[in-house]
């Protein structure tokens, strides 16, 4: 860990320098040429979610998150009732705490032996290409897995503004796990009890500028882990792209709408009728970016297999059963995910 560079100071130091270690590799680079940006404009078609609607029972709205989960594995919620204050007041905080010297963010450095801190993505194993971000990791909910010399003490009030915000993300997480029970077959409350305890934790993506966007990652293409991903991006600045068809589509902004992912244990409990869609996010040239990321998993303990009655339906069973600190745990250990590759063991026959 120690000898894993912090990139917002590398940037600080020499804006022109990109270390060789961060450089991506040819084949790497060909694949992140195939952007589709410039052929179509395909963001448009990331399917929109109104959860207003989902909450006074829309059907129509209901059929259409199925078809996004199914689809695209993707989509956006508008209308999903947090205040706009609280999305920019935690951006403000957000990017005034990663200003902040590097001595300041590393009172709170995420030790080597915990996720929780200011730190990186991702373990970083030997040999891998370094992902140009750094990161702040928290868990938040249930509150008792809270590390509180871990979280930030500046900027003034930030640690109340992630606790607004994250209250704000938990309501649209039950929302939907409730919606999505209701997609899956199931009594509304089916997802969250198969939880055991819902798990919430929150990584906050700094991505500096870099002179040479075209040769390094923000982040490296995977799937989440989780059971949904809930994404709040900044409103004026592109990095977040998914694979869709094999090409990169960049997910366009919608000022104050969050991105909503379909993560691996969604995959594996659906028996992959719902896919956890490989994505990546580029760095630009001028501008930094910060995503925020609210990671949604079970306990632990669960056993995460498909549902029987959605097996019954589908004819075959195609994932196996899997206890979710296991896939977790041997997850974080290959350090830096690798596009899929992680799901691929879940997988009857791998
Ligand atoms: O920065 C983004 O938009 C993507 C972040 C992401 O995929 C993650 O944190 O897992
Ligand atoms: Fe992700």
């Amino acid at each position: 860990m120690e000898s894993v560079p912090n990139v917002q100071e590398l940037v600080r130091n020499d804006p022109l320098q990109v270390p060789e270690s961060f450089l991506i590799g040819n084949e790497e680079e060909e694949d992140k040429l195939q952007s589709t940006a410039d052929k179509y404009n395909p963001s448009s078609e990331i399917p929109i979610i109104d959860l207003s609607l989902l909450s006074r029972g829309s059907e129509e709205e209901l059929h259409k998150l199925d078809k996004a989960c199914e689809e695209w594995g993707f989509f956006q919620v508008i209308n999903h009732g947090v205040a706009t204050e609280v999305l920019q007041e935690m951006k403000d905080a957000t990017a005034k705490f990663f200003e902040l010297p590097l001595e300041e963010k590393n009172k709170i450095r995420m030790p080597p032996d915990d996720f929780q801190g200011y730190g990186r993505a991702y373990a970083v194993t030997q040999g891998q290409t370094l992902d140009w971000s750094d990161a702040l990791f928290l868990s938040i909910y249930p509150t008792q897995y809270r590390r509180p010399n871990l979280w930030p003490t500046a900027p003034e009030g930030f640690k109340e503004t992630i606790e607004a915000y994250s209250s704000g993300v938990k309501r649209i997480r039950d929302e939907l796990l409730r919606c999505l029970s209701s997609t899956l077959g199931m009594e509304k409350d089916a997802l969250l009890n198969l939880h055991q305890e819902v798990i919430q934790v929150l990584r906050a993506n700094y991505y500096p500028p870099c002179k040479m966007p075209d040769k390094v990652l923000g982040l490296s293409p995977h799937s989440d882990t989780s059971t949904i991903t809930i994404l709040m991006q900044e409103d004026n600045v592109t990095g977040l792209q998914i694979r869709k068809e094999g090409e990169w589509v960049p997910v366009k902004p919608i000022p104050n709408a969050f991105v909503v992912n379909v993560g691996d244990v969604m995959e594996i409990w659906s028996n992959g009728k719902y896919r956890s869609i490989e994505h990546r996010a580029v760095t630009t040239e001028s501008k930094s970016r910060i995503s925020y990321a609210s990671f949604i998993l079970p306990h632990a303990e669960v056993e995460v297999e498909p549902f029987g009655h959605i097996v019954e339906l589908s004819g075959s069973q195609k994932y196996k059963k899997v206890k979710y600190g296991d896939y977790l745990g041997s997850s974080l250990k290959k350090g830096k995910l690798k596009g899929k590759s992680h799901i691929e063991t879940a997988k009857i026959g791998s």
